[in-house]
């Protein structure tokens, strides 16, 4: 019976069903991830991984598990925690979950815009401290959703579905990307600009890069500099994108307004972080692609290409087939 290490459970049947199909399925018992001791005990012996955002999947990991592993499935889009080339010299196929995110993701970082932007968070703190006195002309103002213009960066699947729900709001969509997109571009009515352009000119900016060599802190201090007066900056990329020290700095003494983080850097961001003292920044705990249907599908996903490797066929989501 070959056997399948799982990092974390999973929503949903997709684990019930690999068992039923006869694979020794040992799932990680506890809600943080495993220690790099026990996950290198762990998947000694296992034929395939199920790993995902925290587990560093590298050579050593993929050594520690042996010769006899065949597949790594990774449960989330994003694969920065993958070593592609070493899987690739080791002929050890990885998938991961691209699309089926994408809409959980965009609806998530068009909450954060708003909540952002109008001062939610602040709002609800506001008045669970009892300072809610009366109504006035002054109170928590914050920037028009409608009719602004928005800069996405990174014109992929998330950002382009994110681009569609800015549409709905009457904003005029800028994107940064490194390959003109001309059926979104013709789609959404979006201008394809230079990053130092879009963030000259944007109200409101949204990460949907993946995190790469480049990408690493895209928004340093002088990118974030360079943003509008009053800006709102979006991220559910990832927290490595953005400077993090950069962005506090920008945000008490630069352009920036607000800001709305579903990942940062550190991530877990810790409680007395002084980001969660900042007023005008929402965090969320990574819960972009946290819809309850998301996940459950993320979980077929992943079992599905999983089986499909360890059963000779070809996995639908490969993103290293050697
Ligand atoms: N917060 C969350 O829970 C989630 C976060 N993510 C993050 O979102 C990322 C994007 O996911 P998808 O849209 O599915 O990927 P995608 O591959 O469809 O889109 C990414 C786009 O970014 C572009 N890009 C790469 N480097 C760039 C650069 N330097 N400048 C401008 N554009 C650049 C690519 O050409 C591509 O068009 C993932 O890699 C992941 O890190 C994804 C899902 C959930
Ligand atoms: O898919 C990803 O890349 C995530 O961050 C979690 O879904």
């Amino acid at each position: 019976m070959e056997r399948v290490f799982v990092t974390r459970n999973l929503p949903g049947p997709a684990l019930g069903e690999l068992r039923r199909a006869g694979y020794q399925v040992d799932v990680w018992p506890e809600f943080t991830a495993p220690p790099r001791e026990a996950l290198l005990e762990r998947v000694r012996g296992a034929a395939g991984l199920i790993t995902m955002l925290e587990d560093r999947a590298d050579a050593e990991l993929m050594d520690a598990a042996g010769p006899q592993l065949k597949v790594i499935a990774q449960y989330s889009v994003g694969l920065d925690n993958v070593d592609l080339e070493a899987a690739r010299k080791r002929g050890i196929v990885v998938t991961h979950t691209p699309g089926v995110l994408t809409d959980a993701t965009a609806d998530l970082a068009f909450a954060l815009l708003a909540a952002a932007a109008r001062r939610v968070v602040e709002g609800h703190d506001y008045v669970r401290r009892g300072e809610w006195k009366t109504w006035h002309p002054e109170l928590l103002l914050g920037p028009e959703l409608h009719c602004a213009t928005v800069g996405v960066v990174g014109f992929g699947r998330i950002g382009q579905a994110f681009a569609r729900r800015a549409r709905g709001f009457e904003m005029k969509v800028l994107y940064a990307s490194r390959h003109p997109k001309p059926e979104a571009e013709a789609a959404l009515d979006a201008e394809r600009v230079e990053l130092d352009e879009l963030l000259a000119r944007a109200d409101f900016v949204s990460l949907h890069t993946p995190l790469t060599p480049e990408t690493h802190r895209l928004m340093n201090a002088e990118r974030l500099a360079r943003m509008k007066e009053g800006a709102v900056l979006v991220n559910t990329a990832r927290g490595k994108v953005v400077d993090t020290g950069a962005l506090l700095d920008a945000l008490e003494h630069g352009p920036l307004f607000a800001a709305g983080l579903d990942v940062t850097d550190p991530e877990p961001l810790p409680a007395d972080h002084p980001l969660l003292r900042h007023p005008r920044v929402v965090v969320t705990p990574h819960i972009g692609s946290a819809g309850m249907r998301t996940r459950r599908r993320m979980a077929e996903m992943v079992t599905h290409d999983l089986r499909a490797v360890l059963e000779g066929r070809a996995p639908k989501h490969a993103a290293v087939l050697p």
